[in-house]
């Protein structure tokens, strides 16, 4: 018998939507096994009509995750680009953004940011000179409104997703809903026919589910959460995901230098030069930090 392969378009817990030549199917891993992600190319084998057994994971392009002390979370694999969310209004964190391009960097997806609610003129000037640290480091941000402007929104995000996978993430109430509804007109209904089919209940929005733009096109929406630990990157691989760092890597006095409070150190001689900002470096420390309570490292 021929080997059968699809692509997995939610997750939801230990049960995953498996999409092959227009269906969806219900598939599970074997075992206690966990690690398959939303986006993974998997080969199953059918258990009945609409039911299937994950068999195994194709090699991934990339993969997105986050992690605390005791577990990682596959947010999802074969993305291209993760679009981040902000707001005029409500205020937004730099903590969040920082840690979701460094999760970019590291592996290996093209950051965007998009500052939603642009009608909201009184906070518009705030805003724009926040996310001015960004665009310095030459991540794209772009302006939209959601719902004062969707034609406008269109126009600009439309060419930015076309033959990308892309994921949207944001801290609750940016307006990534009106974002995905806008962008998928049908997404309400894509919606429940993953539940019906995944069995997640009515009302669950907690999981990970991908939508078809167009048939070269891939939007993911990630449920919102507070927390984006990045506890499974060492000090290397922090160290070069903030790119401002990267002209000044190897130019310490120890070769081993943790940027810390080092004599000699290049990074943060930066700093004082302000070629680095101190709230990147900040994030960076406290990345470090975290990292190393679970890594061990230090
Ligand atoms: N003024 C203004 N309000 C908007 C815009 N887009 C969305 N909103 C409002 O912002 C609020 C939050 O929008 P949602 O789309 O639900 O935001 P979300 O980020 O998905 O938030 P959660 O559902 O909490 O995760 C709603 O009241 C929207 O009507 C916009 O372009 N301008
Ligand atoms: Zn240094």
């Amino acid at each position: 018998m021929s080997k059968l392969f699809g692509t997995v378009m939610a997750a939801h817990g230990r049960h995953y939507l498996v999409e092959a030549e227009e269906m969806l199917f219900n598939c599970v891993t074997r075992g206690k096994k966990s690690d398959v992600a939303v986006g993974d190319v998997v080969e199953y084998k059918l258990t009945s009509k609409n039911q299937g057994v994950i068999e195994a994971i194709t090699e991934r392009k990339t993969l997105l995750y986050r992690s605390d002390q005791y577990r990682s979370k596959l947010l999802a694999a074969n993305l291209s680009q993760l679009f981040i969310v902000v707001a005029t209004e409500p205020g937004f964190s730099d903590d969040l953004i920082c840690r979701a391009l460094v999760a970019a960097e590291a592996g290996g997806i093209k950051p965007h940011l998009v500052l939603n609610k642009i009608d909201v003129l009184d906070l518009l000037p705030a805003a724009k000179k926040r996310l001015e640290i960004y665009q310095k480091l030459d991540y794209p941000v772009h302006f939209v409104s959601a719902k004062t402007n969707p034609q406008q929104t269109l126009d600009i995000l439309m060419p930015l997703l076309e033959g990308q996978s892309t994921i949207l993430i944001g801290q609750s109430g940016m307006g990534k809903s009106s974002l995905i509804n806008l962008l998928i007109p049908d997404a309400a209904i894509a919606t429940r026919e993953i539940s019906a089919a995944l069995n997640t209940g009515k009302h669950t929005t907690t999981f990970v589910r991908s939508y078809h733009l167009n048939e070269r096109s891939i939007i993911i929406d990630s449920p919102g959460f507070q927390e984006f630990g990045l506890h499974h990157l060492s000090e290397g691989m922090l160290e070069r995901a903030f790119p401002e760092f990267r002209p000044h890597l190897g130019q310490c006095k120890f070769y081993n230098c943790h940027h810390h409070t080092e004599p000699g150190c290049a990074v943060l001689a930066a700093i004082k030069t302000g070629e680095i900002s101190k709230m990147r470096h900040d994030m960076y420390e406290q990345l470090v930090h975290e990292a190393a309570q679970t890594l061990g490292y230090k």
